[in-house]
Parts: C-alpha cells; structure tokens; sequence
C-alpha cells in the first residue's frame, strides 16, 4: 500500500490534524505560521539556540509559547532565554553526545515521548534546517535518514519557502491541494541512488529511471494541476516543494 503525505496541511487554518513541532536554530518565518503550528501541536520542542529563535520571534506573547522540553549541548542558548524557559516550566535535557547534531537527538527525544505518552499525532513539522549553515543543511536531511527506524510518522523540515520529507522505499502518494501548489518541487537522492523511480503527477515524470548524483537529480520539477503525485523508488528518496506564503 502507498504511503500517504499531505505535506502543507498543516499550514491550514482547517483541518484537525495534530503535530509534533521541533524548532531549530534558525530565525523563524514570523509569528503567524509558528502560532499556527502551536496550536496545532501536542507536543513543542526547541533544539538547544531554537530556544533563541522562538523567544525573539513571539516577542511580548512569548508566555503562551512555552515549550515542553528543550534539548540540547546547550552550547547556543542564551542564559536569559534559558532562565525565561525555565521558569515558565520548560523542561531541560541536556544531550552531550558530539557524534549526533542537536536535531537528531531532539526529535530522538520528541519520538520517545510521543511513544512513551501515547501522544496521537499525525506528523512531525520541524521549523529551521534549510537555511544558514551548509554543514547543519545536509545534516538535517542526515537526520531525516537516521531517523527512518524510528517511526512511520511523516516527518517534515520547512524553512522559508521550503519544505523537505524523506519518502521511504516502496510506494509513496502526495496530495496537495490545488490552491497551495507551488511553482517548483523536486526529487533529490541525497542519502543513496535510486536505481528504479517512477512517478506521476509531474511535469517532468520518470519511468523506471535512475536518480543518482553524477547521473539525473529531479530539481526544478513542477506538480501538474491534479495536485496528486506518485512516487516509487528502490530507495529512500528526498522529496521538496515550494511552501507558499499563506495567510
Ligand atoms: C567524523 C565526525 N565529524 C564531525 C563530528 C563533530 N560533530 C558531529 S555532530 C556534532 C554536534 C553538533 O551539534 P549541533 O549543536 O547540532 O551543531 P553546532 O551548532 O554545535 O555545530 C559534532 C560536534 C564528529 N563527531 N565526527
Ligand atoms: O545554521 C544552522 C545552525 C543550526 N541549525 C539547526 O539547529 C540545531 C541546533 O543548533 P545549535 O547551533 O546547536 O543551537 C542544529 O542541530 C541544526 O539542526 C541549522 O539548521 N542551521
């Protein structure tokens, strides 16, 4: 059976699907869609300096905004921001560990207690990790890898105008509502080559092909007007899109 992404519902004022959010170290895209996201959300988390980037971003409503846990080496959160989020209840885990990036253990520990409460939610949304550093870029979609055990849970990083998932082997089905489409997407082999991909709902479809650096990567790729795409690959695959501006 074909995985099933809605990878913008989220950013829907409708809709009655509940969130994980994770905040990154990276300036946030205003307040109006992270206080969507919030209220959309079970669970809130801050990589160590996401802490700095929430705090700034919800300026004097910062008190309604405070997350369950914040995790990290602690080497970028500001010691005023850490005290705020202390003393409204945030918890601290501090994760020390210089093998894995502060992403990857934050959502290791998002994870962990979504399985551990039994939280019923649809996805993860990760705010940050596509812009900035070119290292901690690549990192991100590595965490994306990484994290592939752990859970079925689409998991999906958004930064501007961009959003990133990692679709799994198999068979893979992506819905998007017409009114969202954006003007580009892509379909990108980061972790390994794909020997056998074939889609629909592109402009720009393959048939059995190979991605593979060296050989094709799908970029400037643009949804046709059914707003459904199909994708089946032998591998794990990087799928983008263009996030719209909403209102
Ligand atoms: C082969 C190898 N290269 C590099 C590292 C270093 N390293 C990898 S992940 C990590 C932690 C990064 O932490 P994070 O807070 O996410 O990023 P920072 O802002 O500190 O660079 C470190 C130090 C390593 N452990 N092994
Ligand atoms: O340029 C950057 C810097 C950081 N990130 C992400 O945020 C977390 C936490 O970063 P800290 O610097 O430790 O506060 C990091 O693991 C990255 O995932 C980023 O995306 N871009």
């Amino acid at each position: 059976m074909a995985r099933e992404y809605r990878p913008l519902d989220c950013l829907l004022h409708t809709g009655s699907e509940k969130l994980g959010l994770l905040i990154l170290n990276q300036p946030l895209d205003g307040p109006e869609r992270l206080q969507l996201l919030w209220s959309k959300s079970l669970i809130r988390a801050c990589a160590d300096g996401g802490a700095n980037a929430l705090y700034k971003c919800m300026g004097n409503s910062r008190d309604r905004f405070i997350p369950d846990f914040i995790s990290g080496d602690f080497d970028s959160i500001e010691k005023a921001v850490q005290e705020y989020y202390k003393e409204k209840g945030s918890y601290f885990i501090e994760t020390p560990d210089q093998n894995h990036t502060d992403f990857t253990k934050a959502l290791q520990l998002l994870l962990q207690r979504v399985r551990d409460h039994n939280t019923k939610i649809d996805m993860v949304v990760t705010l940050g990790g596509l812009s900035g550093r070119f290292d901690q870029i690549l990192a991100s979609v590595e965490t994306l890898y990484q994290t592939r055990p752990l859970t079925n849970l689409p998991l999906y990083v958004i930064q501007g105008s961009s959003l990133i998932c990692l679709l799994r082997e198999g068979k893979s089905t992506i819905r998007v509502d017409k009114d969202l489409q954006g003007s580009w997407c892509g379909l990108i082999p980061v972790g390994e080559p794909c020997y056998h991909v074939t889609t629909s709902g592109l402009k720009w479809n393959l048939s059995d092909a190979q991605l593979k650096f060296g050989t094709l990567v799908s970029t400037s790729n643009k949804m046709d007007e059914s707003g459904v795409v199909t994708v089946e690959t032998d591998a794990p695959l990087v799928w983008t899109m263009e996030v719209p501006r909403l209102k």
